[in-house]
C-alpha cells in the first residue's frame, strides 16, 4: 500500500490511498512492444517499433506532430490492431480489445472525453463500473482519487464549470480507476498553463513512485527532459534514437551551443570543421556545438559582429541535429 506525500500532491491535499499499480512490482517488465508496424491507405505511420517499459519508469515518446506517437499508444492499448508485432503486458501476450489487458491499463487521451452532464463524482463512480467497482469501493475509489489530483472539494461540479488543468486531473484520476499497472499519458500536458502543467507533472510522478509504469507522448522538450527516465525519438514512425534525456543529449550534440548571427554560412563551416564540432541553421541565426576548449569561444567571439549566446543544450537541439526540423 502507497501513501502519498503531501508535498508532492496538488494544491497539497494530504491523503493516502491504495496502491495505484499493485501487481507492477512483481513483474520484471511491465510492457513491452515487438516490431510494431501500422499503415493507413497503404501510407506507413509507425515502421517497426520496439521497446520496454518497466515497472516505475516513465518512459517518453517524443516526436513532432504526425510522428505517430498516439498510432503506438492505440496499439499498446489495444484499440488500434497493428498490421504486424504485438504487445505484451506482463508476461501476456495482448489481444485487440482484450477485456483482461485493459483491466491492468489506463489511458489519458489528447481529448478530455469526460461526460459535460455528469458531475466530477459521478464521471469516476459511472467509469467506474466498467471495471465492475461498484457500490462502497467505487465510492471508496473515488473519493481517494479525488483526494489524490486535488478535486476533493469539486466533486459535485459539473465538468464544464472546472479549469482545463482541473479537467485533465480528472481524467488522470479516471485512468487510475482500476488500479493500472501500466498508464499511458497522450501529450496530457497540451494547453495547460505552467502551474496547472507542474501540478501534472507531480501526480506523473507520484504514479512513478508508486511504481506504475508510464508511458508519455509529448512534444514539449522541456516535459520529456523534466519527467522522462528514458526517451525515444519518433520521426514518421521510426525510433531514430533512444536513451536517457543526458545520454542522448551528451551523444548527440555535446553539452553546450553558441548561438550565432551575423557571419555566412561559410565561415561557421569553416570553424565547425576546424573544431570538429556540428552546426546547423536555426532561424535567422546557427547554432554550433561548443567543444570544451575554452579557445574556440573566444575565437568565435572575436569574429562575430553581435556577440554570440552560449547555452546548456537541450533536447530541441538533438531533434534538430538528427532530424533536420525542430520538435513542436
Ligand atoms: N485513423 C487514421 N486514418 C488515417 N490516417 C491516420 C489515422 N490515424 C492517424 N493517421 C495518420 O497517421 C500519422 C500519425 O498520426 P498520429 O496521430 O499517430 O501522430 P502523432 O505523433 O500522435 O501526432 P500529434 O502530435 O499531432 O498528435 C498522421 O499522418 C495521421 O494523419
Amino acid at each position: 500500500m502507497f501513501e502519498l506525500s503531501a508535498n508532492n500532491s496538488p494544491k497539497s491535499a494530504p491523503q493516502s490511498m491504495t496502491s495505484i499499480a499493485r501487481s507492477s512490482q512483481t513483474e520484471a517488465v511491465a510492457l513491452a512492444a515487438y516490431d510494431l508496424w501500422k499503415s493507413y491507405r497503404d501510407r506507413p505511420v509507425v515502421q517497426g517499433v520496439n521497446f520496454t517499459l518497466n515497472p516505475g519508469e516513465i518512459l517518453g515518446l517524443l516526436g513532432p506532430n504526425g510522428a505517430g506517437k498516439t498510432t503506438i499508444v492505440r496499439m499498446l492499448y489495444g484499440s488500434v490492431r497493428p498490421d504486424r508485432g504485438f504487445v505484451q503486458l506482463g508476461q501476456n501476450k495482448i489481444q485487440l480489445q482484450g477485456r483482461a489487458a485493459r483491466a491492468k491499463m489506463g489511458i489519458v487521451t489528447q481529448e478530455d472525453n469526460l461526460d459535460p452532464d455528469f458531475t466530477v463524482w459521478e464521471n469516476l463512480t459511472y467509469f467506474a463500473h466498467h471495471y465492475r467497482i461498484t457500490g462502497a469501493a467505487a465510492r471508496q475509489r473515488a473519493g481517494e482519487l479525488l483526494a489524490l489530483v486535488g478535486l476533493e472539494d469539486r466533486g459535485s461540479s459539473l465538468v464544464d464549470e472546472l479549469s482545463g488543468g482541473m479537467k485533465r486531473r480528472l481524467v488522470l484520476a479516471r485512468a487510475l480507476i482500476n488500479h493500472p499497472q501500466v498508464v499511458f499519458l497522450d501529450e496530457p500536458t497540451t494547453g495547460l498553463d505552467p502551474n496547472a502543467r507542474q501540478d501534472f507533472w507531480r501526480l506523473v510522478l507520484q504514479l512513478k513512485q508508486n511504481g506504475c509504469g508510464v508511458l508519455l507522448t509529448t512534444h514539449y522538450m522541456d516535459e520529456a527532459q523534466r519527467l522522462c527516465d528514458r526517451l525515444l525519438l519518433l520521426q514518421q514512425g521510426k525510433i531514430l534514437d533512444r536513451g536517457t534525456p543526458a545520454e542522448l543529449i551528451e551523444r548527440t550534440v555535446g553539452l553546450e551551443v553558441a548561438e550565432i548571427i551575423g557571419i555566412p554560412e561559410s565561415t561557421i563551416q569553416q570553424l565547425a570543421q576546424q573544431a570538429g564540432t556540428w552546426y546547423h541553421p536555426f532561424g535567422n541565426s546557427y547554432l554550433l556545438g561548443l567543444p570544451a576548449d575554452p579557445q574556440f569561444w573566444q575565437q568565435i567571439h572575436t569574429i562575430t559582429p553581435t556577440p554570440p549566446i552560449r547555452r546548456p543544450t537541450n533536447l530541441e537541439d538533438v531533434f534538430l541535429r538528427l532530424t533536420g526540423t525542430a520538435l513542436a
